[in-house]
């Protein structure tokens, strides 16, 4: 079994004549792992992560951090070995990039110099450019912001990472990116992370395993994104999860049964590969003279280049398979490898009858 990290045992918390804002929480969260708390607004997610550092004191039960209870640690220290990343960045206004970045490690008695190396350092690791830590947090973009207060919060190597909400107030673009730069962090770095959103995708794109709660601070469902989207443990969380979630799934799910086929290629500005575009209905997928794709032909389009639509690389889940296929004008999803040279293509009916064979082969193990 995963060794546990943070343990929360029967939580309650109850500001003063309210509802419980946490009630009777007991979960276990594993070393090196990404949980997420994910729920409506006002559901205890935020306070449920509060009290890991004691931001919030519980009104009853226990919370252990690598088997220690927390109330036997002074509430600065236990804060100090605890990263945290909020939504504003949190960041000092009046202090450089590189100075908010050292503020840990200073208060920790680390060196200025030491601190400001270090802070240089973890620049490159959240994609920042050099020349930016001279800059004010208002001189940066939100995106921009919030790498500075991922890396603010891992300036002292802590083993825990609390992110309350971190990327919700950027856009889809950079959110994503964000969330990408996360899970390749994660892969070195190994954290402990608790990480709180109410945005299911972001919950099962990063999570290895997803809290779900339910409004009156109530643990509905606790268990790997896969599981979450598969087999809902009640109507709230099959409503929260959304009417999407079959499609999600298909993020879960390996292609690997799905058959490469050959396409007709032209190298712009060159004759055709030799092979029949009557196999493909006419369509010749354009190629750039390393292989990787430009876009679409097809006798009797004026315009020469039709866009393409997404791409899939081999290994992939089912769910971009599915998406190269759909999103193709020829309807035929074009695969690459990792430089991006194309490898194949796949048909959307044979990606259907893969996911009609996954969906068959579970059915037969309930
Ligand atoms: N300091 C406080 N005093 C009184 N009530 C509080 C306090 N902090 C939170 N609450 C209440 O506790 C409940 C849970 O709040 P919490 O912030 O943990 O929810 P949340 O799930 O994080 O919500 P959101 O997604 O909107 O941030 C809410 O009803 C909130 O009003």
């Amino acid at each position: 079994m995963d060794q546990a990290m943070i343990e929360f045992q029967s939580v309650t918390k109850q500001f003063q004549g309210g509802q419980p804002a946490v009630d009777n929480l007991s979960m276990s969260i594993a070393k090196g792992s990404i949980t997420v708390f994910v729920g409506p607004s006002g559901c205890g997610k935020t306070t449920s992560l509060r009290m890991i550092n004691r931001m919030v004191e519980p009104t009853s039960g226990a919370i252990t951090v690598d088997g220690r209870d927390v109330t036997s640690v002074p509430a600065p220290e236990l804060r100090r070995s605890m990263g945290y990343v909020m939504q504003s960045a949190g960041l000092l206004p009046h202090r450089s990039v590189l100075d908010n970045i050292a503020t840990v490690p200073r208060l920790n008695g680390v060196s200025k110099a030491d601190a400001r190396r270090r802070a240089e350092e973890l620049l490159d690791v959240v994609g920042l450019a050099r020349p930016l830590a001279k800059r004010y947090p208002s001189q940066l973009s939100g995106g921009q912001q919030q790498r500075v207060g991922v890396a603010r919060a891992l300036a002292a190597d802590p083993p825990i990472l609390l992110m309350d909400e971190p990327f919700s107030a950027v856009d889809p673009v950079v959110r994503d990116e964000l969330q990408q730069e996360l899970l390749r962090l994660q892969k070195d770095l190994a954290k402990t992370i608790v990480f709180v959103t109410h945005d299911i995708d972001e919950a099962t794109v990063l999570g290895d395993k997803v809290a779900v709660f339910a409004v009156g601070g109530k643990l509905a469902q606790y268990a790997t994104p896969e599981e979450i989207l598969r087999a809902p443990a009640n109507d709230f969380v099959a409503s929260f999860v959304g009417r999407d979630r079959g499609f999600r799934h298909l993020g879960f799910t390996s292609s690997d049964g799905v058959t490469l086929h050959s396409v007709p290629t032209i190298v712009r500005g060159r004759s055709g590969s030799g092979i029949d575009p009557d196999a493909t209905s006419g369509w010749q997928l354009v190629v750039d003279e390393e292989m990787r794709p430009l876009g679409w032909s097809t006798p009797g389009t004026a315009t020469g280049l039709i866009p393409g639509g997404s791409l899939f690389r081999p290994g992939e889940s089912l769910r971009r398979a599915l998406d190269a296929a759909l999103s193709s004008p020829s309807g035929l999803g074009v695969a690459v490898d990792a430089e991006g040279r194309v490898q194949g293509v796949i048909r959307g009916g044979e990606v259907l009858a893969l996911i009609e064979e996954a969906r068959q082969l579970r059915q037969a193990a309930l």
